[in-house]
């Protein structure tokens, strides 16, 4: 289902009372100014089957493996049935209490020992009620790695079943959700803030870490560092806002891919940013290498940028002093300031590099990338350089969102690490490129975002190929993430 008839389901299911707004008490006893009550949907057959594929669909997208289907009770139980039937998938039921007669079992249907079952749900909080059911399961011999939920209310479910080694795939996420009733004006600006403050502040894995069961002594061993989704990331007290919100695109498109688009012609790269867009999260440019540069491209790269959803990257990688990429930044022929998101800086030149850009770029809420690594053969960028410019990123955090570099470079989860010389195929150019999977690169690496350039510019099939990249970095993150959760 493509972005326009996923957000007018999202209008629908507030038109039929399914998304409310007041003050409601939520099974944990919190009180919550926003309520998802799915159980409507029973009586709504054709709303009924769209969400039952959409559901499905996140099923195939992620190539999930599985041998039955077990919908939570009760709401996602008629959701499990209708994905069960439709495609001929055998379903089980778990069952809320044991029968005092009969089999007494507590899961009805047939399976053998070591079988994988999806589960399924229709709103998740905290996560609990998947994890009631994934122990069930799990004590009659089933094995549960990975669940669906229709709305995720963004509260910390993901996370906790990541802990539980359960990967979640929500459909629709709550911030979503109230982006979407904002631009249909179901709601106010003041609703969709009160209720991101709401989601923000009551967070149910991190207040339970922070909080809860806190032994009186340090233990003696340190444990390994969790792995934070991108999600959990971007909801970080001192996160960049510009980072803040390239991770909830990547959550929300399931893309990793920062498509770098060196052609030298603005209409071949309005098209690929037309086409690619809903494949990427970011679009890296090098606007110094087209011929026909005009102001009014750029503004309709933004345009692009808006529409798709993506960020633009200037790679412009300034490295002078600070009065001097002050000029380069925001006049000349680009304005650069103008319509990139996020541009990069060697560290060469000090500090006075990032005082200079963020000069410019700060007032409007852009961030700089500091140049760690490169994946050029003989790059200078290593050891001690690299150090320096960690410890010049964290001084001026409040511009610089992250790093290019070749895997991750800091445990700090505010930075973003972003990485090129990407290509399936590893391997090099001529002239001193060198090229690492993607999988390498976030899976066993740990940088965030994959740059790829002629993978995909030089594709006969360019969309083709940067799908098979999105893929690509997707399925190794989401795999990261789960490694680190189990
Ligand atoms: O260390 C670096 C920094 C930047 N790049 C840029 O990324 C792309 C890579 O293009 P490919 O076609 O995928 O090789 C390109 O724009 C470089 O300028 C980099 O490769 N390495």
């Amino acid at each position: 289902m493509d972005n326009v008839s996923m957000d007018s389901l999202i209008v629908k299911l507030y038109d039929v009372n399914a998304v409310k707004f007041g003050e409601y008490k939520l099974k944990s006893g919190l009180l919550t100014p926003i309520y998802i009550d799915l159980r409507v949907l029973v009586s709504l057959p054709v709303l009924m089957n769209q969400v039952s594929s959409l559901i499905y669909q996140q099923a195939q997208q992620n190539k999930l493996q599985f041998d039955s289907v077990c919908g939570v009770p009760y709401t996602a139980l008629p959701l499990a049935t209708i994905i069960c039937s439709r495609n001929e998938l055998p379903m089980l039921i778990r069952r809320k209490e044991a029968k005092d007669y009969g089999t007494k079992r507590l899961v009805e249907g047939t399976f053998r020992q070591g079988d994988t079952c999806l589960i399924i749900e229709d709103t998740v909080t905290s996560g609990s009620s998947i994890l009631e059911t994934a122990e069930v399961l799990r004590k009659e011999g089933l094995k549960v790695t990975d669940a669906i939920v229709l709305m995720d209310r963004e509260q910390g479910g993901v996370d906790m079943l990541a802990s539980q080694g359960i990967r979640l795939f929500p459909v629709i996420s709550m911030f979503k959700l109230l982006d979407v009733l904002l631009a249909a004006e179901r709601i106010d600006a003041q609703t969709a803030q009160d209720v991101r403050k709401f989601i923000l502040d009551n967070n149910t894995f991190r207040s339970k870490k922070e909080n809860g069961n806190a032994p009186a002594t340090k233990k003696p061993c340190v444990e390994p560092q969790r792995e934070l989704s991108y999600a959990a990331r971007a909801e970080l007290p001192n996160i960049h806002p510009l980072a803040s919100k390239l991770l909830k695109i990547m959550e929300e498109k399931q893309s990793n891919l920062c498509v770098s688009a060196d052609v030298t012609c603005s209409e071949e790269l309005l098209q690929l940013a037309e086409s690619l867009g809903p494949k990427i999260c970011m679009l890296k440019t090098h606007i110094d290498i087209l011929k026909d540069y005009t102001l009014a491209f750029s503004q309709k790269l933004q345009a692009l940028s808006e529409k798709h959803n993506f960020l633009i990257f200037e790679d412009r990688k300034f490295a002078d002093i600070g009065n001097t990429v002050k000029h380069q930044y925001e006049g000349g022929v680009f304005q650069i300031s103008s319509w990139s998101h996020v541009v990069n800086a060697h560290a060469v030149p000090g500090p006075g590099v990032v005082k200079g850009l963020s000069a410019v770029g700060k007032p409007l809420g852009r961030g700089c990338l500091l140049i760690a690594q490169m994946s050029s053969q003989g790059s200078l960028a290593t050891g001690e350089y690299t150090k320096a410019v960690l410890q010049m990123a964290e001084e001026q955090s409040d511009f610089v969102i992250g790093f290019i570099c070749g895997g991750k470079v800091t445990e700090k989860p505010e930075f973003i690490h972003m990485t090129p010389g990407v290509q399936i195929q590893a391997g090099g150019d001529s002239l001193g490129q060198q090229y690492t999977a993607p999988e390498e690169v976030i899976y066993s690496k740990g940088s965030d975002v994959i740059i790829v350039g002629r993978g995909v510019l030089e594709a006969s099939d360019r969309l083709e190929a940067a799908e098979s990249y999105r893929k690509a970095g997707w399925d190794a993150y989401v795999k990261r993430v789960s490694r680190s959760g189990q």
